[in-house]
């Protein structure tokens, strides 16, 4: 099977983007999604997206994890915007479709603003939080970050019995008030990825100021992303939108 991608990539959040609005793409092939994502044996990615055609929006994304897995994916629906844009479909602004339901964007140059669902609240897990921004996010403050054992620690947290669906764990350091370093341990990659939409915008939520409206700047080792939300006290956590580039590293064609 001969199949046209395009590989985005989202602060090193990377993506096989397939332009499937005829409807083409076998996404019930799990084995099929795994090998597209295969670093040594198919094109190497995070995870696999989807644009397709929507009566009701401008286009739907269906995201893929590595394992064939589905989820919101926030540096990925960046990514969506900017594909959907170079195929023409959207201009500056759209509304689209994620699993998690219908989000806004805006798109200038590669930079990519994406407008999250609402948050009411967060968790308390012991010493941790846990907060779902659309995918499910566990988040531990640590001291050193870039030192820290991100994959033995990860591994245990999405495995505990206390998420029997996984989640993706995320690790914060606080750098000063609202600056953040986060890395993250991603389900459905099974490995550290160089940055989580999601999960940033969990660790913003969770670790940022309650004022009425700020914006909290996040490092990754695959770059810098930003997130501006409103909270309330009584409504908490609205009018949340992940800011940072998203971009296309190359196009081809794969027999597989
Ligand atoms: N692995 C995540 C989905 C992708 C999240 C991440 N790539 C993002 O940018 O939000 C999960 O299974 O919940």
């Amino acid at each position: 099977m001969n199949i046209s991608f395009f590989k985005y990539q989202g602060t090193g959040n990377d993506f096989v983007m397939i332009d499937d609005r005829e409807n083409s793409f076998d996404h019930q092939d799990l084995e099929l999604i795994s090998r597209l994502c295969d670093r040594k044996f198919g094109i190497g990615a995070d995870g696999v997206i989807l644009i397709r055609n929507h009566t009701d929006y401008d286009f739907e994304m269906v995201y893929f994890n590595a394992d064939g897995s589905q989820s919101m994916c926030g540096n990925g629906a960046r990514c969506a915007v900017a594909f959907a844009k170079f195929l023409g479909i959207v201009e500056q602004e759209t509304r689209f479709l994620a699993i998690d339901g219908p989000h806004e964007a805006k798109i200038d140059q590669s930079l990519v603003e994406l407008r999250m669902g609402n948050v009411p609240d967060t968790e308390r897990v012991e010493e941790d939080l846990f907060i779902d921004t659309g995918s499910p996010h566990h988040l531990r403050k640590v001291n050193e970050v870039k030192t820290y054992p991100i994959v033995m620690e990860g591994k245990k947290v999405r495995h505990s019995e206390r998420y029997p669906l996984g989640t993706n764990v995320n690790f914060v350091e606080l750098l000063g008030e609202n600056e953040l370093f986060v890395r993250t341990f991603e389900r459905g990659v099974e490995d550290e990825t160089l940055s989580c939409g999601t999960g940033v915008t969990a660790a913003a939520l969770g670790f940022g100021t309650k004022n009425q409206n700020q914006t909290v700047k996040i490092n990754t080792l695959g770059g810098n992303l930003a997130v501006r939300y409103a909270w309330d006290a009584e409504r908490g956590f609205e009018d949340i939108w992940l800011i940072g580039p998203a971009e296309q590293v190359f196009a081809g064609n794969i027999e597989i």
